[in-house]
């Protein structure tokens, strides 16, 4: 296990704004959608439209064991759950809304966090 103190300074630097930034997510209140990968059995043609799932849960692994290399790497990830939404749901839709709702949280909320770096 990768305890902080075996991270080099730098990237643990990195980190810590990706760590904040992903539990104020998990904790939105629009954030229901995207906690979890789409079920596929609910939405069977999801796999045919959306290439690249992502979802919150996923971030979470990837961030514990050190997959992401560098904060856009882990922006990237987060603007694709976004992205996902807005190809497979109506911008009116409940889950459309909440994914427009948690992008603009996203966006502001990482903004403040890594603005003074
Ligand atoms: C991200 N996303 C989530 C859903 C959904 O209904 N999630 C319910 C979780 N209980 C449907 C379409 C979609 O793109």
């Amino acid at each position: 296990t990768n305890s902080t103190e075996s991270i080099p300074i730098r990237l643990n630097k990195e980190l810590a704004p990706c760590r904040q930034v992903l539990d104020d997510l998990e904790s939105h209140d629009e954030a229901w959608p995207f906690l979890l990968a789409v079920n596929t059995k609910q939405f069977p043609t999801y796999r045919k439209v959306i290439r690249n799932p992502m979802d919150l849960q996923t971030i979470g692994k990837r961030l514990s064991q050190n997959e992401y290399k560098s904060r856009d790497e882990f922006v990237s990830d987060v603007r694709l759950i976004f992205d996902n939404c807005e190809t497979f749901n109506e911008d009116n839709s409940p889950v459309g809304k909440a994914g427009h709702t948690l992008r603009l949280f996203f966006e502001t909320r990482w903004a403040d966090l890594t603005s003074g770096k």
